[in-house]
């Protein structure tokens, strides 16, 4: 891990800030590039720490964003468990991307999965492959209309960290982690409640061509330590290895604490 791409902050307000700062940059970037910013968001205290200075910027073109989510829990889109609604509470609500450019979950197939639950196995593979190939889809339509592509590539992924060291919905010593091919995978023994979810693969995240971890609390030290500082570590986050992208860590004192990389504060 390169020093110089760990950031680190006294406090969330000014991390909140400078993670801002590279949003906007990048946005601004990618809609010059590509005339759009494509971006994937994750749950847990992301979505509050992304837009608590981002939501009060002028001048971004909102309107070119388009938003994914890293991973999903597989409940109702007004559920208190739903990624969506805690995004919608925190960052959407507050700006103008349109509707139809933040890419959900349908809702509309979840009952089935609720009742293939109590059938069996084979009947929970149908109705899961039905969600993902859903979201998979919503995917193709925002990056394969001019040429087909191998995966889906990001301008901005966001991503968080569990004290276990998952991210998005990849969990340790999980049989997701090996997958080397498909853009969105079932996982219905998540470890973190609830235990239904989609997740995007490894080979998507690892395709962005930014990403961004944001880990604060000290609850994150021994676990970022091992991620960061433990070439060897096979926890998920540690196997965020951009095949061309860049790769970011915005973290508080608290989380860094055990760090003994370079610290720097300023990303632009
Ligand atoms: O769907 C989820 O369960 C979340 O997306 C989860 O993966 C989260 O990103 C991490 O657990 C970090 O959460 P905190 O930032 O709240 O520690």
């Amino acid at each position: 891990m390169n020093a110089s791409n760990i950031h680190t902050f006294s406090n969330t307000r000014e991390l909140s800030v400078d993670l801002a700062d590279l949003t906007v940059k990048l946005s601004e970037e990618s809609i010059k590039s590509r005339d759009r910013f494509t971006v994937g968001i994750s749950g847990g205290s992301l979505p509050k720490l992304l837009a608590s200075d981002l939501k009060n910027r002028e001048d971004i073109e909102w309107d070119k964003w388009h938003v994914f989510f890293c991973d999903e829990r597989l409940v109702p889109l007004d559920h208190e468990d739903s990624n969506y609604s805690l995004c919608k509470k925190e960052f959407f609500d507050h700006v103008p991307i349109p509707g139809d450019q933040i890419y959900t979950i349908d809702p509309s197939l979840l009952p089935q999965l609720e009742t293939a639950v109590e059938k069996g196995t084979e009947a929970i593979e149908e109705a899961s492959l039905e969600i993902v190939e859903d979201y998979e889809q919503k995917l193709i339509s925002v990056f394969a209309t001019v040429n087909a592509v191998k995966f889906p590539v990001f301008d901005l992924l966001l991503l968080g960290v569990g004290p276990d060291g998952h991210t998005c919905s990849l969990f340790p010593d999980h049989p997701l982690l090996d997958l080397t091919i498909g853009w969105v995978a079932y996982i219905g023994d998540s470890p973190k409640p609830p235990p239904r979810r989609i997740t995007f693969t490894l080979p998507v995240v690892n395709h962005a061509h930014n990403i961004a971890f944001v880990a604060t609390g000290e609850g994150k030290q021994d676990v970022l330590k091992e991620i960061i500082e433990n070439p060897e570590s096979r926890l998920p986050a540690a196997l965020v290895h951009p095949v061309t992208g860049k790769l970011y860590w915005f973290l508080d004192d608290a989380a860094a604490f055990k760090l003994t990389s370079l610290k720097v504060t300023s990303v632009i």
